[in-house]
């Protein structure tokens, strides 16, 4: 379904992102993982078409982001915490952004369901937790009812809870067919959560494969990493 191929993208005289090339399928749970730095953000944002790539293509289905038809309703995206206007309601900020990009207005009170937020959807977004602005950002990626969902470092913020809450909502996203691409720098974050692994670092993917493979190298994630990050370094 998301498919990176050869991406590249130097901001000056820093090399963001060098080669980056991976699938993420339907149905399944990918998790893009590397170190602060590594590119993470900056594929993410080639993904949807935020930043153009130097070299290299992205698409979804075939399709680059920036020429789907209904991106809203394919691709649901969480890139930074909710920039909700403060003053408003969760409500209010979905009832605007529903609005403004065409999304039935049912939608609401199913996205307020879906990640929920039914105790605080009526109270001031500046009052808000980071957990809280989390769930926010989620939900107002979740009104299109799209079919792929991008998540850039989601477990920031959140509270052991809220953590254990986002794997099951990931989990069952997936399992309903669609599409999760997760990014961390914390490998241990996605060991509960998901099916397939991209390894980046200093631009580059270094491996990709299910996390069961993956596990192969090593008794624990931690092992396994250092067994494919030595593997990686040597000639
Ligand atoms: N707009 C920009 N201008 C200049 N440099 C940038 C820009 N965006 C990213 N970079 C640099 O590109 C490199 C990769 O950054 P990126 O944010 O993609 O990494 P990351 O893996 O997401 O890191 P983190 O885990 O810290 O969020 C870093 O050296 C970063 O400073």
């Amino acid at each position: 379904m998301i498919e990176a191929v050869g991406l590249a993208k130097r901001f000056g005289p820093v090399e963001a992102v060098s080669d980056v090339t991976f699938t993420a399928g339907a149905g399944r749970v990918t998790g893009l993982v590397g170190p602060n730095g590594a590119g993470k953000s900056t594929t993410l944002r080639m993904l949807l078409g935020l930043v153009t790539p130097d070299a290299g293509t992205a698409t979804f289905g075939g399709t680059p982001y920036r020429e789907l038809l209904a991106p809203g309703s394919t691709v649901g995206a969480v890139l930074d915490i909710a920039a909700a206007h403060p003053a408003s309601t969760a409500r209010g900020h979905l009832a605007t952004v529903a609005a403004l990009a065409g999304h039935a207005r049912v939608r609401i009170d199913q996205v307020i369901d879906t990640v929920d937020l039914r105790s605080f959807a009526d109270r001031r977004v500046k009052g808000f937790s980071t957990g809280m602005r989390q769930r926010l950002a989620l939900a107002t990626a979740l009104l299109g009812d799209p079919a792929v969902l991008v998540l850039d470092e989601p477990s920031n913020g959140l509270d052991p809870a809220g953590i254990v809450w986002l794997r099951t909502f990931v989990r069952d996203f997936a399992a309903s067919g669609r599409t999760v691409l997760v990014s961390s720098h914390v490998l241990t974050d996605l060991e509960h959560s998901v099916d397939d692994l991209v390894l980046i670092d200093r631009g580059r993917t270094t491996w990709t494969g299910s996390l069961a493979e993956f596990t192969a190298h090593g008794t624990t994630l931690e092992q396994a990493f250092l067994a494919l990050t030595t593997k990686e370094l040597t000639p």
